[in-house]
């Protein structure tokens, strides 16, 4: 691997702190400051250790809050690097995570923006994109090939591949093609980047197992807002819990229609 120079002696989290400037934001009644997230107070997320964490119910806005850091960091929404565009922008890529991070006060020391924002819905678009580019330069490394392994085999690899080196990683649902056994591997890989001290990963999760990672600190969102939380209060983790103690009753209830 190329040698690559160290871009601080600083710790991880390099992102300390993102705040809502409420005086930028033209309509507050307007996508996606209308949000609950953003609505009633002020929004303020500060980030204390290496690995973040952001659960919450679909549509909560986890992946709009995460688009807008991916912003503030200078990725693009649809997924990638600093400098990377791997989807076609004439094709309705929606700008709303950099409106909402040209509204945002982002407290960085340093300002790093080496790193990767992972998006399972653009996976397929990123990987023949980082293909293409090693095919077209003559004297780089052969292409990485991620498409040619199973759906969740591309993800691990991929991340094997781009979370080694110092920056800040966003990752939005990782789990999506990943077996629990292929989370595991996800989970000692985000150990070993929270060991290093040189990497900032801030990850939107449905996993109760991710959910899990020792030493991350956990945010719910919910239609009060962005509250600090523990794993094991979550719907996501007492919904598990109630199913493995007694599939059988879970499932009645679970699938008992309003009208029986
Ligand atoms: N361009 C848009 N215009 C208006 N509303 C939008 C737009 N994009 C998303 N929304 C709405 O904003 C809300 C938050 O969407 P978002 O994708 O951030 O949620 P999420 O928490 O990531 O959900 P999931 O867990 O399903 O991925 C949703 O209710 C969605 O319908």
């Amino acid at each position: 691997m190329a040698y690559r120079k160290q871009l601080t002696r600083l710790k991880a989290p390099y992102l300390k702190r993102i705040l809502l400037d409420a005086t930028k934001v033209e309509d507050l009644e307007k996508y996606p400051w209308n949000l609950p997230l953003f609505r009633g107070r002020e929004f303020e997320l500060e980030f204390t250790t290496p690995i973040t964490i952001i659960v919450g119910e679909n549509g909560t806005g986890k992946s709009t809050l995460l688009e807008a850091i991916g912003a503030l960091a200078g990725y693009d929404e649809a997924g990638g690097g600093k400098g990377y565009r791997p989807v076609d922008h004439s094709i309705a890529i929606d700008k709303s995570g950099a409106a909402l991070a040209n509204t945002f006060r982002g407290h960085w020391l340093p300002k790093v923006t080496a790193g990767w924002f992972f998006r399972a819905e653009s996976f397929y678009s990123v990987a023949r994109y980082l293909d293409k580019a090693a095919l077209e330069d003559p004297f780089g490394p052969p292409p990485p090939d991620f498409l040619s392994w199973s759906h969740g085999e591309g993800f691990i690899r991929f991340f094997e591949e781009r979370c080694r080196r110092q920056g800040i990683y966003i990752l939005d649902e990782p789990e999506s093609a990943l077996s629990p056994s292929r989370q595991i591997e996800l989970l000692k890989m985000l150990r070993r980047m929270d060991q290093s001290g040189t990497a900032q990963v801030i990850m939107a999760t449905h996993s109760p197992l991710l959910m899990a990672c020792p030493g991350a600190r956990l945010f719910r969102i919910s239609r009060f807002g962005l509250d600090p939380t523990d794993f094991s209060d979550t719907d996501h983790f007492r919904m598990m819990r109630d199913f493995c103690t007694d599939p059988q009753s879970f499932m009645e209830e679970a699938l008992r229609e309003t009208d029986e």
